[in-house]
């Protein structure tokens, strides 16, 4: 059963639309990963969730309740990307005020307080948080999202600009409370994360969701695993030649293709030099999906700006052509 339900929601700043109606649904227990590049609107999506920002339209209920309710508070924890401490504050000062104002029983938040700080191997936990560094900051904002035990949590870029020891420490931990069983909401630009830790994604550009799935099945639907197939002779499929026209590589989508190949290139007297696979990682994904959403972008602006200027009947032609590239992007989502 969903814990988390957005529905149509919309955000825009003036004239500009920095989140344009998006929908979504995550089930209890999931690590559910918002990516997209800059400007894409994943923090204002991840603020709309956590109540910190007001949607222009659109609903998103978070276990039962709506962003704002004081109930749904204490059921979410927030790591903002950016999360200023109060400087002058010990982390166990800091986090124990915020255990009160999550009314916790001060013996559960000091408890629940050690053993969170144990698990993210915070030392010197009575040092000022303005004397911290900024990795030791991190984790004590982690810890802060999590006093008050909540099902949901929402972490927006957990570990950017930290070293990598830190960095996996914060990775692996956000495994184990997934492994415990909370619902996570998890924002990053380095996708090997987000492909470690998710079990399924969105992909964002220009306020909208272009890609959607489980990290395979998007995959499989930007063309999967490709075979290479290296030859001494050209069996078609539109093989390419290497500098010296000594080889032939044919890139095919599956084994039976692969099969087809070998026969007429046995059948031509050749022989099979190598067959090397290629998995696009989420990165390559990411690429592709990002530029095709400017393309259809940049399409949609041109034919708007045809349309509006050249009103000759050729109109339904532009508008078709238009509709056919949205389409091929939303057979995506
Ligand atoms: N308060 C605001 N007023 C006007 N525009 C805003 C405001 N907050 C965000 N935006 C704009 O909305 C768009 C989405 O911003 P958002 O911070 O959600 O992107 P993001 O995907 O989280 O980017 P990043 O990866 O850089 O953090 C951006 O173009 C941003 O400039």
């Amino acid at each position: 059963m969903a814990i988390l339900e957005v529905d149509d929601l919309r955000k825009e700043y003036g004239g500009f639309t920095a989140v344009d109606g998006s929908s979504f649904a995550i089930e209890r227990g999931e690590v559910f990963g918002v990516v997209g590049p800059n400007g894409a609107g994943k923090t204002t999506t991840l603020k709309m969730l956590a109540g910190l920002i007001e949607p222009t339209a659109g609903t998103a209920v978070v276990a039962g309740h709506t962003p704002g309710d004081p109930e749904m508070a204490r059921q979410l924890g927030f790591l903002p990307e950016e999360s200023p401490l109060y400087e002058e504050m010990t982390a166990t000062d800091y986090l124990e005020f915020f255990a009160d104002l999550y009314d916790v029983p001060r013996s559960v938040a000091r408890d629940r307080i050690d053993r969170t700080l144990e698990r993210l191997d915070l030392e010197h936990r009575d040092r000022r948080l303005g004397n911290m560094s900024k990795g030791m900051k991190r984790k004590v904002a982690i810890a802060r999202a999590l006093v008050n035990d909540p099902d949901v949590l929402i972490f927006d870029e957990p570990a950017s600009g930290l070293d990598p020891l830190t960095t996996n420490y914060i990775i692996e931990f956000t495994q184990e409370l997934s492994d415990e069983g909370k619902t996570i909401v998890f924002s990053a630009h380095n996708l090997f994360h987000v492909e470690s830790v998710c079990d399924r994604i969105i992909i964002m550009n220009d306020g909208r969701i272009v890609a959607r799935g489980t990290i395979d099945a998007i995959r499989e639907a930007h063309g999967g695993t490709e075979y290479h197939v290296y030859a001494t002779v050209d069996a078609g499929n539109g093989a390419l030649t290497d500098d010296n026209d000594d080889e032939f590589r044919h890139v095919v989508a599956d084994m039976d293709a692969v099969e087809s190949i070998r026969e007429v290139v046995e059948r031509e007297g050749g022989r099979i030099t190598d067959i090397q696979t290629e998995t696009p990682t989420l990165e390559d994904i990411f690429l592709e999906v990002a530029s095709e959403s400017r393309e259809n972008s940049e399409s949609r602006e041109n034919n708007e700006g045809r349309n509006g200027s050249e009103r000759d009947g050729r109109d339904g032609d532009e508008s078709s052509r238009s509709d056919s590239n949205e389409d091929a992007a939303e057979a995506r989502t």
